[in-house]
């Protein structure tokens, strides 16, 4: 993290391509290029950069850049791009294709761990998974993003740490995708929602195998908060009602983020929705976007940065899904 003035902030920002180009690589250690294209893992000036495929022709172009702080050494590992500075580590990778990446996430996964271990970066706080098609069927009809599920969690068994928070979310193309930051040394915390059963604990109606994920990971004093969405326990609510949704949403990341529930993960603190920072939405249908960006707006701070992609969300029935990071 970075320290600026004492305050522990994130070294996480939501940039325009412009921007990002004029960096230069300055004090970069990684970025995504939220784009509209699809694209192999590269190098951008010396930085690992994953393009995803998530804008729509004509939208704007959105880079989420990590910071470095300090020197950063490169390199790859089976299939994995990453940059290291002493404290974090930032690595992305393509998985293939997305129906039927079951065995390739698990193999991507177990690269990851096996990378972090090596290097000695093994607090992994978070985690993004990129799937094109996320809910579609194979020919047998199990769904992607239950495939990735399956894989994932095969991972998490062989080789078994804490799970992070993260996101799984669709991508307009590319097949799967993901990316992930892991700490040398701070203090990691992983947290649940009262309001929400623990997706490595759903029933298997969702999927033969659970999500493996928490609902966010505070490291140092910031919280990095997973991709959230209409659920209550482990139920979908208010299908087919995007403002509903999208309070229900907003609710469920106020209680994740709040003072009671840092207390009852034993942290000191907690936030308000008008703290997060680097917030990203995700709206299922194209026509949505106005709607959900104006209820945002009206709860998120104007400091904040704010990106909105119109993207499939991993359930049929769910229409938005919000992340953020709170410091
Ligand atoms: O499977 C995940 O990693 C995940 C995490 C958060 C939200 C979501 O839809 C999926
Ligand atoms: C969003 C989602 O899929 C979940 O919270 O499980």
């Amino acid at each position: 993290m970075l320290r600026t003035g004492g305050i522990t902030s994130s070294r996480c920002s939501l940039r325009t391509a412009e921007d990002f180009d004029r960096l230069a690589g300055d004090g970069v250690l990684g970025a995504v290029r939220y784009t509209t294209g699809a694209g192999p893992v590269g190098w951008e000036h010396g930085c690992p950069v994953l393009p995803l495929h998530m804008v729509r022709p004509g939208g704007p172009e959105v880079v989420e850049v990590w910071a470095a702080s300090g020197p950063v050494r490169t390199g790859e590992h089976r299939g994995l791009h990453y940059a290291h500075d002493g404290e974090v580590l930032f690595a992305a990778g393509h998985i293939g294709p997305s129906a039927g990446c079951g065995e390739a996430a698990r193999e991507a996964y177990l690269a990851a761990f096996e990378l972090v271990d090596r290097l000695g970066y093994p607090h992994l706080f978070r985690m993004w998974n990129a799937l094109e098609g996320i809910t579609d069927r194979d020919g047998r009809g199990t769904e992607v993003y239950a495939e990735f599920c399956v894989g994932r969690a095969r991972a998490f068994e062989e080789s078994p740490r804490p799970m992070p928070a993260a996101t799984g979310i669709g991508a307009l193309g590319g097949g799967a995708s993901f990316y992930f930051v892991a700490h040398r040394a701070g203090r990691v915390v992983h947290l649940e929602n009262p309001l929400q059963v623990p997706a490595h604990e759903y029933p298997r109606r969702y999927g033969p195998r659970s999500p493996s994920f928490a609902r966010a990971t505070w490291l140092e004093g910031v919280l990095h908060v997973s991709g959230t969405a209409s659920i209550l326990d482990d139920a979908t609510v208010c299908p087919g009602d995007v403002v509903r949704q999208c309070q229900v949403t907003l609710a469920n990341l106020a209680a994740l983020v709040g003072r009671d529930n840092l207390a009852r993960h034993g942290l000191p603190g907690g936030w308000v929705l008008r703290d997060l920072r680097q917030v990203k939405v995700y709206v299922k249908r194209p026509e949505d976007v106005p709607t959900v960006t104006r209820l945002c707006r009206e709860e998120f701070s104007r400091r904040a940065e704010f990106a909105v992609f119109a993207v499939d969300v991993c359930r049929p029935d769910l229409l938005v899904e919000i992340e953020g990071i709170a410091s």
